[in-house]
């Protein structure tokens, strides 16, 4: 069932001038990104930061990657979940070197998480230091074919993500779709040029106490056109532990996860391909208290 017109899904615009801290355009925005995310678990930012041609290059560049022979990314997969293949060549420096587009929006990408995150601080009233860690930006380029005519494909099993957060850009090829109601899944069409979908992942569901969503999502495909993505993941260093801070954690709101070590979960989450297909149970299994615990100061 498709319930798009009923329900309306967060569009978010961040204009340069209420990106200041402090200012009323920013707790303005920090109040809709909270919003958003607690009910929905993610939004569409517009954000022309990041500017059009730069985008547009940086797909120009993939797509012209996406060409070299499968033989040759082949001899450069990486063994870890979540990442693919290295190579080096031509057109992989163009992207990735430090002078290339990549690096260029790569970097304003890690901003915008940033951005986020100390949006979603603010609105809590936390501290600077409450979602601290250190972490690695991973950028995940993605091609997802055009099914056969009139069919309507899976591109991407529906999941929860399992890095802190993940900031998509697709380019004008629709296809996401996030799961509204239980079974109930929406499509996100007719993002803007400038728009980037940020998600949260499970760890900062469990950081939040549940206040935000890690949202169910896939991306489905129709019509004649591939459509090529981006997206980019905050993936904690290792040894980081996700925990809840405490001022997030009280009698109406019971903590419901113990702190945990992020690669342990990221782990657990990939080394059995089953667990692939993730709802955001798998949280639950890994971390949930049960019964969830209301003294903030007792030691998990
Ligand atoms: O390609 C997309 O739009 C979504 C990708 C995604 O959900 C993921 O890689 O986790
Ligand atoms: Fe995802």
């Amino acid at each position: 069932m498709n319930l798009d017109a009923k329900i309306e899904f967060p569009v978010i615009e961040f204009r340069s001038s209420d990106l200041e801290r402090g200012t009323n355009g920013w707790h303005q925005l920090c109040k809709k990104v909270r919003e958003a995310c607690e009910t929905f678990g993610c939004f569409e930012v517009v954000y022309d930061t990041i500017s059009t041609e730069v985008r547009e290059e940086m797909f120009r560049l993939m797509k012209e990657l996406v060409e070299v022979p499968v033989e040759r990314k082949q001899k450069n997969t990486s063994p870890l979940p979540y990442h693919g293949w290295n190579l080096t060549n031509h057109v992989h420096c163009l992207i990735f070197c430090p002078s290339g587009t990549m690096h260029t929006m790569g970097t304003q990408l890690e901003v915008l998480h940033k951005l986020i995150w100390l949006m979603l601080i603010d609105s809590y009233g936390l501290g600077d230091d409450s979602l601290k860690m250190n972490y690695t930006m991973s950028v995940r380029m993605m091609k997802y074919m055009s099914p056969p005519p009139g069919e309507y494909e899976t591109g991407l099993f529906a999941h929860t993500d399992k890095p802190v957060s993940t900031i998509i850009c697709e380019d004008q090829i629709p296809g996401l779709e996030i799961e509204v109601n239980d079974g109930q899944w929406m499509k996100l069409s007719n993002l803007s040029p400038s728009s980037f979908v940020f998600m949260v992942g499970d760890p900062l569901k469990a950081w939040s106490n549940g206040r935000l969503k890690s949202t169910n999502h896939k991306v489905m495909m129709s019509g004649d056109k591939d459509r090529f993505s981006i997206a980019a993941f905050i993936m904690p260093n290792e040894g980081t532990i996700i925990k809840t801070p405490k001022e997030l954690i009280d009698e109406e709101h019971p903590q419901l996860f113990k702190e945990f070590d992020f690669m342990k979960f990221f782990f657990f989450a990939f080394s059995d391909p089953a667990r692939r297909i993730d709802s955001g149970q798998l949280l639950y299994d890994f971390a949930a208290l049960s019964p969830p615990v209301s003294n903030a100061h007792m030691d998990k």
